[in-house]
């Protein structure tokens, strides 16, 4: 066990986590250079094309020290986005180290310090590294002095890097060698050991990746999830070197996987403890919670008679993300589709783009809701988070929305475009400080509906790309909502529905019928849109209709160009949805959520 380190890479997001990790690798040779795939641990295609790491992977290094001794270097990748923040936790509690790795020319933002808070919860030795120092805009005295400041760091311990030039690795495995503690625990004791992440395999089921707190576990123990106490036999144990090497035993103090007949990656919790059903140990590891989507939207087919595959594609993504909930929903205006939650919209942006692309499944996504608490006159409550289910308001006593308390980082010259955003956003500014180098930490309870539309955007782009953020959410408060109901022609698009404070109603009413007027094409009759709440209408447009016939032109000619065009035709209707008369497309659903700009 002395000669194990556990620890993760912890990072704002592009701090260059995923370039670390695979120069790390590439330096223990457990791949030869010539196969070496670029950021090998992203291996998925979004998050590649996206540069953001969802999901944890775990390699173990094998390093000769400049000692000459030999050491086993587990480290675990962690998701490096707020939607993400429960993984990030969990991974950590699997380590005893972290390297915080920080950019030399942007310094510290809001993630480093949310990150390194987490390390700190879990007692971690953090390791600053300085990375990408080749930048002609790296400032390393600058960002030395935000370590010593604003993270309470020793500058001096800090590492200087460039992963991408491969400046500074060794420093890094040395630094993993020395700095960090090697793990403790018993070997002896009842087995314990924590599910950091888990992953569907075709072939072999769920893999289950985990810690060895205590004990041992080897193939043919018979394990029990204490979350659920579900029992298993375990088939195969090992170690990840990229591909899985299988091990006699895992014991205390190693990372590793276990494969043992699981259905479904929604069978295993990630932050769960496994222990021997023959020989339990008697507590499992404190801090598991189970991750709660917050964010809903409906997702529908274009075209009506791909539901099927939806669904299919649905039931094999499920597989390898628990994090996603569904359940069957139907929309008179769409047909049947999928109620689904999501830790976040970033969340929901990947599992929208994978269907799209994976599957080849062009999609309709309702506006995103987070969930109320609505309590009834008789005294009842439900919790509501989709439209088309939000009751009579005649029959609600009292609705209560969920806030987040959200930390802004931002040099000082933008604090008034910030405050304005988050006041526009009903935010409530509960504190600032001032961190080194003129910026300002920033700290606001925002409704967490407000967040989830484009606020990352918005920030931005009021302080031109410097702003950085993150979250979590602290409460349910009492709002005054209603629901915004979008009539085409005077039919009502169940789709196009949204739950809206009071206040802000008016104006996203307006926005969305002018957005529709822009998007819905002209048809042969003139089409009313209008924003009605209740039985009141708030705001409308108009699309008139043609004035002449434009396919005239076409008539005559060259027959090649006009199938040509009616070709063309055909593939676009595959993206119209027909609501009553009028053909609408897929991307005027897209920006009814996106009319949020100010
Ligand atoms: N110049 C320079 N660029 C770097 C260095 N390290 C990483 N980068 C670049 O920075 C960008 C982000 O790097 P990633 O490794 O994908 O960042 P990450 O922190 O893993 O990002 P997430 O996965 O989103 O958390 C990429 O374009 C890298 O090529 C470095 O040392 N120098």
């Amino acid at each position: 066990m002395k000669h194990i380190r556990n620890f993760s890479i912890i990072a704002h997001i592009d701090h260059g986590k995923s370039t670390l990790s695979d120069r790390l690798i590439q330096a223990t040779d457990i791949v030869s250079d010539r196969d070496f795939k670029d950021q090998i641990l992203d291996s998925m295609d979004i998050e590649r094309e996206r540069g953001i790491t969802i999901k944890s992977q775990t390699v173990c290094l094998p390093y000769r020290a400049k000692t000459g001794q030999h050491y086993s270097l587990n480290l675990i990748d962690t998701p490096g986005h707020v939607d993400f923040s429960y993984e990030v936790s969990r991974a950590l509690a699997s380590c005893e180290g972290a390297l915080l790795l920080i950019d030399a020319s942007q310094g510290v933002e809001a993630q480093t310090l949310a990150n390194m808070y987490l390390a700190m919860e879990h007692d971690l030795e953090i390791i600053p590294i300085i990375n990408k120092i080749d930048l002609p805009s790296a400032d390393v005295e600058r960002v030395k002095a935000q370590i010593e400041e604003d993270l309470g760091l020793d500058p001096d311990t800090a590492i200087l890097a460039s992963a991408k030039e491969g400046i500074g690795i060794e420093e890094v495995l040395e630094g993993a060698v020395n700095l960090l503690p090697p793990p403790e625990g018993d070997p002896d004791a009842p087995l314990k050991a924590l599910i950091f992440d888990s992953h569907y395999d075709p072939f072999r089921g769920t893999i289950v990746h985990f810690r060895v707190i205590d004990g041992k576990i080897r193939a043919g123990d018979t394990i029990r999830f204490m979350f659920n106490n579900a029992t298993y036999r375990v088939e195969e144990v090992g170690i990840f070197r990229i591909v899985r090497v299988p091990r006699k035993e895992l014991t205390a103090g190693e990372v590793g996987y276990m494969i043992a007949g699981i259905k479904t990656v929604s069978d295993t919790r990630c932050g769960d403890t496994v222990t021997l059903h023959s020989h339990p140990c008697d507590a499992p590891m404190s801090g598991f919670k189970e991750t709660k989507p917050v964010v809903f939207s409906s997702i529908y087919p274009v075209a009506s008679d791909a539901y099927e595959e939806l669904a299919v594609a649905m039931e094999k993504l499920k597989l390898n993300d628990a994090a996603l909930i569904y359940e069957k929903d139907s929309s008179v205006a769409l047909g049947f589709g999928f109620r689904c939650g999501f830790l976040g919209l970033l969340h929901l942006e990947v599992v929208q783009e994978r269907l799209e692309r994976e599957y080849d499944l062009s999609l309709i996504l309702t506006a995103p809701s987070v969930q109320y608490e609505i309590t009834l006159n008789d005294g009842t409550t439900e919790i509501i988070d989709n439209p088309a289910l939000y009751p009579d308001p005649t029959l609600i006593q009292n609705t209560r929305e969920p806030y987040i308390r959200a930390a802004i980082i931002v040099p000082d010259r933008y604090m008034g475009a910030v405050m304005k955003l988050c006041l526009e956003r009903r935010g409530i500014n509960k504190n600032y400080q001032y961190l080194t180098n003129n910026r300002l930490e920033m700290i606001f309870e925002i409704p967490l509906a407000e967040v989830v539309y484009d606020f990352y955007d918005r920030l931005k782009s009021v302080t031109q790309g410097y702003g950085s953020f993150d979250y979590d959410i602290i409460d349910y408060r009492d709002t005054d909502l209603v629901k915004l109901d979008i009539l085409i022609n005077g039919d009502r698009v169940d789709a196009l529905s949204q739950l809206v404070h009071r206040e802000r109603s008016v104006m996203r009413g307006r926005r969305a019928c002018e957005k529709l007027k822009e998007e819905i094409p002209r048809q042969m009759f003139k089409i009313a849109i209008q924003g009605a709440i209740g039985g009141k209408i708030i705001s409308r447009a108009t699309v008139s209709p043609f004035r002449k016939d434009v396919t005239a032109k076409c008539y005559g000619g060259d027959i090649s160009r006009k199938r040509k065009l009616l070709e063309k035709q055909k593939k676009g209707k595959k993206r119209m949805k027909m609501v009553g008369q009028v053909e609408i497309p897929q991307s005027a659903f897209l920006s009814v959520l996106k009319s949020e700009g100010d």
